[in-house]
């Protein structure tokens, strides 16, 4: 059923709380690449060692071997300085390569886990959302996590190790001044923690608010056509301006937080060190040597260093955050229609369908189909008729198992199609949409997309019956010409009758074609009926259509109003009958005689 419709000036609900166990989670993707961050971390530590050593060796020279004027010394420490340097950048290369696989290799499994999800949820789910909240979703979002995962995790590991190193080597240089620079760290992370939640806060109204941009990019794009058709460009900018606007206002408040740590720390670093300096000079002259004053203040450097960056890393996990959050509700949603847990595969299957008391509507509130009855048998030819709206497409939609009924029961060959797998149910049906869909790729790619292992020959025969033959061959490279995504390239004509091989190629038990050939002309219509007859042989098969001339032939037309079948028979009963059918066929046939 569909629930929390939104649409693209609709605020999408955000969890407040930050969630540890989006990280724990976000971690369980990294652990596949264990040997990748361990190499990475030895380089790291290697050089975070190296660079540690150098205050400590600054000591000894300005202490010991600048005022022993030992020259051999001296050049030996500036070699080792000059070789941390080229180690820190050998390092720093590795650092990038192992990293940047261990990031984008994540984001690509976090990326196939999302779309392998979205494929699995029911028609509901795409109807109740932008498309472009959903795309926002595998693309940006994903993206977004990428400096997180390629820096921040291992900055990390390295900077609490640097925190470590340089707090016990400054322990041994001089107790005092390390404990005077201790003294800043509450405050520091007490600051840290004040704006945080505010930070988070607004990260998650930007994404909130580009969701809804990109939303409305993804539907201006679908109907740019009829956009430029009714002139509404100006309209459509003023919307996409304000929405803009909106976006931009909750980017500033957020980068008013994040631009607010970074001068915090640093200015209590700076303060620190200056405290340091005055006190060292003033108070503690004595146990002091210039040696000592500057290592202090390089591993003070060091020190603030990795707690900068610690703080810079919470910024980055608390926009990862608000990302996470709709990654992983995204992956957490349960398709409303699955397997039950013990489905059995659907057996091959002869047509039968029984409709008992069946109960349904969209909404819970607004029922489509009210205690619907009808037995069908297998070969049957069902054609469905009625008004707009009235409930035909959404008919076969059930049989499918696109949406699942509020009560009673749907049973094909006496099984209740709720209760087998959903591979088994549609694999042998043969389903031409409304609105038909034609991917980008070949024309040949797009007949088989059903059946991949149909060979030419069989998407050829396919072609032929349905009447696409003709059009294909004399297109550029035939059945190898290249059509973009929703065949604009092609008439609305040439689209159904490729989506209409591409159903007949599945060679289903049950076929349904719902407006298969509204935009077919009537002289073609007429020669892919003569095909259909043969093909609608022994199998069961529902035709939506409101051209009644191509129902005639089917064994039984139903009348689908007011919720339920209002007639049903023959063309030749339902016309003595007098009824809705009699109206409606007369009315068309009156039309196409004025
Ligand atoms: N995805 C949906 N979510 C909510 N309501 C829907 C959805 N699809 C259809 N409806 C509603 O269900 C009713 C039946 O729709 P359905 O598409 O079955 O009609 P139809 O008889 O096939 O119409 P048409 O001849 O125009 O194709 C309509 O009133 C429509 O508003």
């Amino acid at each position: 059923m569909a629930k929390n419709r939104n649409t693209y000036n609709e605020d999408e609900l955000l969890e407040q709380e930050f969630n540890v166990g989006q990280l724990k989670r976000l971690l369980s993707y990294v652990k596949k690449y264990k040997k990748q961050m361990i190499l990475a971390l030895i380089v790291i530590l290697t050089s975070a060692v190296a660079n540690l050593m150098m205050p400590i060796m600054m000591k000894f020279v300005i202490d010991d071997y600048i005022p022993n004027k030992n020259v051999h010394a001296i050049i030996t420490a500036s070699i080792v300085f000059i070789l941390i340097i080229i180690l820190s950048s050998i390092s720093m290369k590795f650092r990038i390569r192992y990293m940047a696989k261990i990031g984008n290799g994540v984001i690509k499994d976090i990326r196939s886990d999302i779309f392998n999800h979205i494929q699995k949820l029911s028609f509901s789910f795409y109807d109740s959302r932008p498309h472009g909240k959903i795309l926002v979703r595998i693309v940006n979002y994903v993206n977004s996590l990428s400096e997180l995962l390629s820096n921040g995790l291992i900055n990390l590991i390295v900077d609490f190790f640097s925190f470590i190193v340089a707090l016990i080597i400054m322990l041994f240089l001089s107790v005092k001044l390390t404990l005077i620079t201790l003294i800043f760290v509450p405050l520091a992370t007490w600051l840290i923690f004040l704006i945080k939640n505010k930070q988070r806060t607004s990260m998650q109204d930007v994404s909130t608010k580009q969701s809804n941009m990109n939303a409305y990019i993804h539907e201006s794009i679908s109907g740019m056509k009829v956009t430029q058709s009714f002139t509404r460009e100006d309209v459509n900018l003023k919307v996409f301006e304000e929405l803009m606007d909106d976006y931009q206002e909750k980017w500033m408040i957020s980068r008013h937080y994040i631009a607010l740590i970074f001068p915090i720390v640093k200015n209590i670093a700076i303060t620190s060190q200056g405290v340091m300096l005055v006190a060292a000079l003033l108070f503690f002259k004595e146990s002091m040597t210039a040696g000592i004053i500057v290592a202090a203040l390089g591993y003070s450097g060091s020190f603030w260093q990795p707690l900068l960056n610690i703080s810079e890393f919470y910024n980055q996990l608390i926009s990862a955050s608000a990302y996470l959050e709709r990654i992983f509700e995204t992956i957490d949603i349960e398709p409303d229609i699955k397997d039950i847990p013990d489905a059995k595969p659907l057996g091959k299957i002869n047509g039968d369908i029984k409709f008992e008391n069946v109960v349904f509507g969209y909404e819970k509130d607004q029922i489509i189909l009210n205690n619907f009855n009808l037995n069908i048998k297998a070969g049957e030819k069902i054609a469905l008729v009625g008004p707009t709206g009235a409930g035909k497409t959404t008919v076969v939609n059930l049989v499918s198992r696109f949406y699942d009924i509020n009560s009673g029961s749907i049973t094909i060959d006496g099984v209740d199609i709720s209760k087998v797998t959903l591979r088994s149910l549609r694999s042998q049906m043969g389903i031409m949409m409304q609105d038909t869909f034609i991917f980008s790729g070949t024309i040949i790619d797009n007949i088989r997309y059903g059946r991949l292992d149909a060979t030419d020959n069989e998407v050829i025969e396919a072609a032929k019956v349905v009447k696409a033959h003709d059009f294909i061959k004399n297109m550029k490279d035939g059945y190898y010409t290249e059509v973009n995504e929703r065949g604009t390239r092609l008439s609305v004509g040439q689209r159904q009758l490729i989506s209409f091989a591409r159903a007949l190629l599945m060679n289903p038990a049950i076929l349904i074609l719902d407006e298969a050939t509204s935009s077919i002309d009537t002289q073609s219509e007429k020669i892919i009926q003569e095909g259909l007859e043969k093909l609608l042989e022994n199998r069961t098969s529902f035709v939506i259509a409101h051209r009644l001339s191509t129902i005639k032939q089917a064994d039984r037309i139903l009348v689908i109003n007011n919720r339920g079948i209002e007639e049903m028979g023959s063309h030749d009963e339902l016309l003595k009958k007098k009824g809705h059918y009699y109206d409606l066929y007369s009315a068309q046939l009156k039309f196409l005689q004025v």
